[in-house]
């Protein structure tokens, strides 16, 4: 079947063959992630400003190879790989029928890191990309972009996978996307930091269905050091919701009773990553390199805007179930939202749903600045 994204004409499995979840025998091609493919592109074109030097793109995990495609319109030297003869004929079809001339090798993507280094390398497998981040980690020069898939494990919703995969315990509360991304980027800046790497999140964003985020690496150790200390843990309650973070690689206490309600039903989560996520002002340069003529352009435009705006500290609060927890019926979020910034708080929306708001303050300090009237 043939495809038209990002103005680029592409040979791909149809979905009637098992080709979106990766059943079956056809090759790969899942149509909802062009928004993920979209703000690639973009990453690409703003990349290019902040690191003129870099030029080899690995589509590390290729399947059809529309990254790759996509990467080489955009001036990358593209190379292609997939454990899969088939991804790789396709792949191979698609970078010639554009006019490309990049390489597609049929290799595990790890012997294809042991063997030579890139300056940007994607990894976009089924489910976790924990088997590949040593890899990438040790033979990319600049940019490591990651996927992950398996949102269950990552949000604690599946724990003991999330606990083997991660090496980390992630715990279900009411901020999963956000625990899921934090759980994800402790594990794999803690594995930078095998090679005196540092990686830092420079844009972040999840959905219901996957993670993405984009590293930019640094090979200097005490920058390594310093990307360690910003790992923690998340102690949560279960009753009143509040939530407070703590810095280290051991939990200084393990609180048995909730310090703002007093409940034994505490959780805590980690170690995670407590840093920023994303840069606002790097957000703001990707967006301003989406074009119009992408798919999902406004879709696209929307998160990065949300995005630039966020505040990046942890963790975001959902609105609605706030006002469950108070008794009240929810108002507007831009209603809410001004009436934390009139009582003198930060506050903003958060990318992970329409509900979803970050403000640095306990919940009791929004519910006394913010909480709507009861019916
Ligand atoms: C989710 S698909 C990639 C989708 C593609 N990047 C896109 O945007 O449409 C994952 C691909 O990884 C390939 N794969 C799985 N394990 C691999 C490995 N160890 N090395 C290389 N490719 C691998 C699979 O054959 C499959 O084609
Ligand atoms: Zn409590």
């Amino acid at each position: 079947m043939r495809i038209a994204e990002g103005g680029l004409e592409i040979t791909v499995a149809d979905a009637r063959d098992g080709a979106q979840d990766g059943s079956g025998d056809s090759v790969f091609f899942n149509p909802t992630q062009e928004l993920n493919r979209d703000i690639t592109v973009a990453v690409l074109r703003a990349y290019r400003d902040r690191e003129p030097r870099a030029e080899t793109y690995l589509d590390a995990m290729a399947a059809s190879g529309i990254r790759g495609v996509r990467a080489a319109n955009e001036g990358y030297s593209v190379t292609c790989a997939d454990i899969d003869v088939d991804a790789i004929d396709l792949a191979k079809e698609n970078l010639a029928g554009n006019g490309f001339d990049g390489e597609a090798i049929h290799r595990d993507v790890n012997a294809v890191l042991h063997d030579g280094y890139y300056d940007i390398v994607d990894i976009d497998p089924f489910g976790t990309p924990m088997p590949f981040a040593d890899a990438a980690f040790a033979n990319t020069r600049d940019l490591v972009c990651v996927t992950a898939t398996d949102t269950a494990p990552l949000c604690g919703a599946h724990q003991k996978s999330g606990i083997r995969k991660y090496s980390s315990l992630p715990q279900n509360t009411d901020y999963h996307p956000e625990m899921g991304l934090r759980i994800l980027l402790g594990a794999l800046i803690r594995t930078a930091a095998r090679y005196d790497t540092a990686a830092t999140p420079i844009l972040s964003h999840v959905s219901r269905h996957y993670v993405r985020t984009y590293l930019e690496l640094d090979n200097r150790a005490t920058r390594a050091d310093r990307a360690i200390e910003q790992l923690g843990f998340i102690h949560h309650c279960e009753d009143c919701l509040e939530r407070d973070h703590e810095y280290g690689l051991f939990p200084q206490s393990v609180p048995e009773h909730c310090p703002h309600c007093d409940s034994n039903r505490t959780l805590t989560a980690g170690p995670l990553w407590l840093g920023p996520t994303a840069e606002a002002a790097f957000a703001g340069v990707v967006r301003s390199h989406l074009s119009e003529e992408m798919g999902t352009y406004k879709r696209a435009h929307r998160l990065l805007e949300t995005i630039e705006g966020e505040i990046n500290t942890p963790t975001h609060y959902d609105q609605h179930k706030l006002c469950e927890l108070w008794g009240v019926p929810a108002n507007s979020m831009d209603e809410f939202i001004s009436a934390l910034h009139d009582a003198g708080y930060d506050a903003s929306n958060a990318h992970y749903s329409g509900t979803a708001f970050k403000c640095p303050e306990t919940i009791k300090t929004i519910e006394a600045a913010a909480a709507p009237e009861k019916d």
